[in-house]
């Protein structure tokens, strides 16, 4: 190809190099991406090049999901939302405060897509990952989860909607920080914050018709409150305890099969530990408990294999003061002194998985490893806690402690690890894979509402979706890279979950075999346009 075609010459054409359509940009984006030194300036990078060329970002973001995901997304936008104040550019997200209380309907309505939206994601701050409450800072993971959206799923960008609730912050820090950008003052009280949510939702539902609205990082009470005050009344679910939930019994399934396969355990013998009993911890242990009970175990066996730890030890139900979310799982059959060391703990319950939940880094010491793989042939051990900085066991040293045996997935990525001439692969056990799924089929069958057998049916689907080589590869989680293919897939089974719970309003799919359904949901994917032609000028 020669210098810039004259067919394409504009007043702006002019001004770009005559050989740039001789040489790729999209590998340019990726050598000035590779150039910056940490985390936090590829992110902000990435943010300035999705402002100027959208199609761009997109494309870049799609052909290379495995560089870019971790940047965007768990665990550098981790960084981005604690120091969100200070790397502040521009508008991207829609922020509402207390102080909007009253007039929530108008704020919304300033958002462009109006009756065009599909997909919200709404945090209020308040726990971001493992980082606790950073206040309005908590606005890019609202945005990195549409981005994954947009990429895995193939939701149109324009439908999305970020969405920041500005209630304050209960952390000093950012309240005495000058270039704080929320408002400066403590979070409200129950009443006062129900009152907010309630006029928030009922304004969504009004300007937003067709909307989906995913939950994302509020506190442990709140996200479980604001879930069962919702749940049956808008399309609403939360991913830190349904998306969490669902991701982990997805490569729980896969994992006990591997396990099963060398102790001859059966699935619904399983005794699971759970260290941390926060939203994610007890909202995995509930996803669990109804799978076992599909299986065929009453619910009383059920919630019998689970066990929950927090930061006091064993949760027992003679705890005084128990917070209402911890009581279900609370053991009824220990006696004796308070189980506090997770050793000790351990011992006691000889557990066949140790999921951690809890955001204590490296709390699964060399001990807990090596004990839980004296234990069992396959110890499954799922160190979920985010980011990474805040996840209870490194891959290199779970393989190394335990020979190879270990079945691993974290919440955050690491890389393959070489032990004694082998390559391990680790699985990736994030909502990530899970939730553009759940809401696509959502969006798709106009649902009314999501139901449990929807958020369910979608783990199972994901747990079905291994090729034959990432199953002999023993993976427990798919690869990454076909996250468009396994989020249609996804998709489908929330479609047919809601269809069997009536909650569908979409009568066309009813007729489709699967294989029409799922060609219809591939071919609404969005893709972005090639851009490496012309530059947007
Ligand atoms: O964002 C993630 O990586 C997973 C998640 O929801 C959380 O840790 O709160
Ligand atoms: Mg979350």
């Amino acid at each position: 190809m020669s210098a810039f075609p004259l067919s394409a010459l504009s007043s702006a054409a002019a001004r770009i190099p005559p050989y740039f359509l001789n040489t790729d940009h999209r590998q340019r984006v990726l050598s000035q991406l590779r150039g910056k030194h940490n985390g936090l300036e590829k992110y902000i990078y990435l943010n300035g090049l999705k402002e100027r060329d959208p199609n761009l970002f997109y494309e870049v973001l799609l052909g290379n999901m495995l560089e870019v995901i971790p940047i965007l997304y768990t665990p550098t936008v981790g960084d981005a939302c604690s120091n969100y104040s200070h790397i502040w550019r521009r508008p991207e997200g829609l922020y509402i405060s207390i102080e909007q209380k009253g007039n929530i309907k108008q704020v919304l309505r300033s958002w462009p897509s109006g009756q065009a939206a599909r997909i919200a994601v709404v945090t209020d701050g308040s726990r971001i990952l493992g980082l606790g409450d950073l206040g309005a800072n908590g606005l890019p993971i609202a945005i990195g989860k549409l981005d994954l959206y947009i990429g895995g799923a193939g939701i149109k960008p324009s439908t999305t909607v970020p969405i920041c609730l500005d209630l304050g912050t209960n952390t000093e820090k950012y309240l005495t920080d000058p270039l704080y950008l929320g408002v400066r003052r403590k979070r409200p009280d129950t009443e006062e914050m129900d009152a907010f949510m309630n006029e928030f939702m009922e304004a969504m539902q009004e300007v937003f018709p067709h909307l989906v609205v995913q939950f994302e990082d509020f506190s442990t009470d709140n996200a479980f409150r604001y879930l069962e005050m919702f749940r049956n009344k808008y399309r609403v679910f939360n991913d830190d305890i349904q998306g969490t939930g669902s991701v982990v019994l997805s490569g729980f399934l896969n994992a006990a099969r591997l396990a099963s396969s060398a102790s001859g355990t059966p699935l619904a013998d399983q005794r699971i530990l759970f260290f941390g009993a926060g939203s994610a911890g007890i909202g995995v242990a509930k996803q669990l408990t109804s799978f076992f009970t599909l299986q065929g175990l009453s619910e009383e066996e059920a919630r019998s294999r689970i066990y929950t730890v927090d930061s006091k030890g064993l949760i027992t139900a003679d705890r005084k003061g128990l917070q209402e979310h911890k009581k279900y799982f609370a053991r009824t059959d220990y006696q004796g002194p308070p189980l506090t060391s997770l050793i000790d703990i351990i011992e006691y319950v000889k557990p066949t998985a140790l999921l951690g939940l809890s955001t204590i880094q490296n709390a699964f010491t060399e001990d807990v490893v090596r004990l839980m793989a004296r234990l069992n042939t396959r110890p499954i051990i799922f160190p979920l806690s985010n980011p990474v900085s805040l996840c209870e066991l490194e891959y290199q040293d779970a393989i190394r402690w335990t020979n190879g045996s270990v079945v691993f997935a974290s919440g955050s990525p690491y890389k393959p690890v070489e032990f004694e001439g082998n390559i391990y692969e680790p699985g990736q056990g994030n909502n990530m894979y899970i939730f553009p799924g759940i809401g696509m089929g959502a969006i798709l069958s106009k649902s009314k509402h999501i139901t449990d057998s929807m958020v369910e049916q979608a783990a199972i689907a994901l747990a079905g979706s291994l090729t034959v080589e990432e199953t002999k590869a023993e993976l427990v989680y798919p690869r990454l890279t076909r996250i468009r293919d396994i989020s249609a897939q996804i998709a489908l089974a929330v479609i047919r979950a809601a269809q069997k719970d009536n909650v569908d309003e979409n009568a066309l799919f009813r007729n489709l075999s699967d294989d029409a359904l799922l060609e219809y949901i591939k071919a609404k994917q969005w893709q972005p346009t090639n851009t490496n032609s012309i530059p947007r000028l």
